[in-house]
């Protein structure tokens, strides 16, 4: 069984004649382990199906599963619970909070979740990343690449079934952006975590170790290596 599996999904904007099928009957599975970027043209629907995935957008009919639990259909609250509990986001845009420290932002899911963050995962996700020495600072005294690796620290702080990352690499200079891929596929490989990704860039997408290309909400290519 896969860490998250789309069957038969569905989302459709709007009704009547302008309505617009966003993802149009995508099946999928996501092996645990592995790292897939999601690609295709703008407007192809990427964002949507990984919106779906995530629990943040509802489905208009199919099924998700992560985890194993089913998803779809679940209250509101207990949808907050499998996204709090079982997924991590990176998002383009860092979302850390301003005023916590790095180390606080790291922590900060698992205590919301009424945990304790294990101290050797902490430390081996900080020593991976290498921001061990920018933990007592806050996002602002931290450039946007040490940001992002916090972000991705965070995300994997719960030890989560999945991590979704949209165009974690949107706001960096290439270099930095080429080290959060790096983080990225070494959480996959080191960590064993699983990861899904969407981006624009051909050259993000070559860290993956699949790759999932969409044309009007369908999967059109589907390419592991
Ligand atoms: N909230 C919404 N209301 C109506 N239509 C929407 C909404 N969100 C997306 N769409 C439409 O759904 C389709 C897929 O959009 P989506 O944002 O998922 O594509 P994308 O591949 O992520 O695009 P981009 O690469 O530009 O971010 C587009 O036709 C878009 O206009």
């Amino acid at each position: 069984m896969g860490a998250v599996t789309a069957t038969e999904l569905v989302k459709t904007y709007g009704s009547g004649d302008r309505s617009v099928r966003a993802v149009d009957g995508v099946s999928a599975t996501f092996d645990r382990g592995r790292f897939t970027a999601i690609m295709g043209p703008s407007g192809s629907g990427k964002s949507t199906f990984m919106h779906c995935l995530a629990g943040l957008d509802t489905v208009t009919s199919g099924s998700i599963t992560i985890g194993g639990t089913e998803i779809t259909g679940l209250s509101d609250r207990a949808l907050t619970a499998v996204r709090r509990d079982r997924v991590g986001f990176v998002f383009q845009s860092f979302n850390l909070l301003p005023q916590l420290t790095a180390r606080q932002n790291i922590t900060l899911p698992a205590e919301l979740a009424g945990r304790t963050v294990d101290q050797g995962m902490f430390d081996q996700v900080v020593g991976i990343l290498g921001i061990g020495d920018r933990l007592d600072h806050r996002p602002a005294e931290l450039s946007g690449g040490q940001q992002q690796r916090v972000a991705l620290a965070r995300a994997l702080s719960t030890r989560p079934d999945v991590i979704f990352a949209d165009e974690p690499t949107g706001n960096l200079d290439s270099r930095s952006g080429a080290e959060v891929l790096s983080f990225l596929r070494d959480s996959v490989h080191r960590l064993g975590q699983t990861v899904v990704m969407v981006t624009h860039d051909q050259s993000a997408a070559a860290y993956a170790d699949r790759v999932l290309v969409l044309a009007d909400g369908r999967i059109v290519q589907d390419t592991s290596r």
